[in-house]
């Protein structure tokens, strides 16, 4: 799917305008806080998926007099299902609607699965830098883009792991409730064992697509490996639900002592090593950032092997502390793919062999022409 059109009007800094990106590298460029990440934002809202950066719908709209104004709007011009779609975005009062090809719809929800988007923010990095809780997200969250039934399923297995949890806290005041544990036990082992074989099976399409990826962009300097093998490495369902089960009974005193449930799939982690280190004690700048760009760009073509479209790739500061080749991997070798990347530099636009540059000063956005594309200003 491509973005072949996009206006705004009145969103954040971004007055009134539009942008017609190219199909492939498009390079938001421009000093600091002019605009290129509301660009950015702007693009993504259309997921149907909430603020990367975390902000409140009724925080979009232009800031007039320290108040933020009653209306933003959003439209796009979006290639998919074969033809070219248009979908409209508004940020009313704080509440989102949507107009899908001139039908109004309530909710700014009903965009979802209409455009598909992956996003990196630097915030992203996280993902390799902190614990197993951020990794264990970016599963869970690709999961439940591509299978509905993922997110019912792990809501579940969360519930049943609140009330084991309470159960825990009250057997220490009441040891009768001991033998209640059983049911909630049940329960964890029914759903986790389905969250841990969907996770198995995302994990060992995302590893090796993640991993040539990282070559790509490492310039096969060096080696990245990816892996999840929860209870050290079962793998069906039968070996899972009685690892699990097994693991329980073991921890079943220090959990109720702690009042906190130690074995299941709210504690897996992805591992990342390169060249055999953890990549999160071990890993530079660079290589966190190259990692976690691997990781997304392989979740995006997990996506389209799945659902048949492209996702849009948004890469929102991404340049900084890559060196040449990496940049030069993100600017000429992600072919068939319509990507949007933002930076400061001017020169970035110039490393491009095909693409489009946009260069966004005080909230205006400029098409600029590129020797290998002109563009009409
Ligand atoms: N609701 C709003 N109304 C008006 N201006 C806003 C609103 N929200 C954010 N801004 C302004 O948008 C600008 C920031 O834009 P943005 O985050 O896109 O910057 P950027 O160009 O990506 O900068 P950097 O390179 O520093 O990341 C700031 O000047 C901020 O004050």
């Amino acid at each position: 799917m491509n973005v072949t059109r996009l206006g705004f009007a009145h969103f954040r800094n971004l007055r009134d305008g539009e942008i017609r990106p190219c199909d492939t590298i498009n390079v938001i460029y421009g000093s600091n806080a002019q605009g290129k990440t509301n660009l950015l934002e702007a693009v993504w809202l259309f997921t149907g998926g909430h603020s990367f950066r975390g902000a409140k719908d009724g925080e979009l709209p232009v800031l007039e007099n320290g108040r933020n104004a009653a209306l933003a709007s959003l439209t796009m011009t979006v290639f998919t299902e074969g033809r070219e779609q248009e979908l409209q975005l508004l940020f009313k009062n704080g509440r989102r609607e949507s107009v899908i090809n001139g039908v109004e719809k309530r909710t700014g929800s009903a965009l979802v699965g209409k455009f598909c988007a992956v996003i990196f923010s630097p915030e992203h990095l996280l993902l390799v830098k902190e614990g197993p809780a951020r990794r264990r997200a970016f599963i869970d969250g690709a999961l439940c883009q591509m299978k509905p039934a993922f997110a019912r399923v792990l809501t579940n297995y969360n519930k049943a792991l609140a009330q084991r949890n309470a159960l825990l806290k009250d057997i220490l005041r009441h040891p009768e409730l001991r033998d209640t544990l059983d049911i909630w036990d049940q329960r964890l082992i029914l759903f986790g064992t389905e969250v841990i074989l969907e996770r198995i099976a995302f994990c060992r399409a995302l590893a090796p697509k993640a991993s040539e990826i990282y070559g790509g962009i490492a310039k096969e300097k060096e080696r990245v490996s990816f892996s999840y093998a929860p209870f050290g490495g079962a793998n069906t369902r039968e070996e899972i639900a009685a690892k699990f089960f097994s693991a329980l009974k073991s921890a079943q005193s220090t959990d109720i002592r702690t009042g906190f449930t130690s074995a299941g799939p709210h504690r897996d982690d992805l591992s990342i090593e390169i060249n055999g280190l953890s990549a999160r004690t071990y890993g530079s700048q660079g290589q966190q950032r190259s990692i976690v760009l691997a990781l997304k760009l392989a979740e995006a073509d997990i996506l389209f092997q799945k659902t048949g479209e492209r996702p849009v790739i948004l890469l929102d500061d991404v340049m900084s502390e890559l060196d040449m080749s990496r940049r030069d991997y993100l600017l000429n070798h992600l072919d068939g793919r319509q990507v949007f990347i933002t930076c400061c530099d001017p020169e970035t636009v110039r490393l491009m062999e095909r693409g489009r540059g946009f260069f966004v000063e005080n909230g205006h956005v400029k098409n600029t022409v590129l020797e290998t594309d002109s563009v009409v200003q």
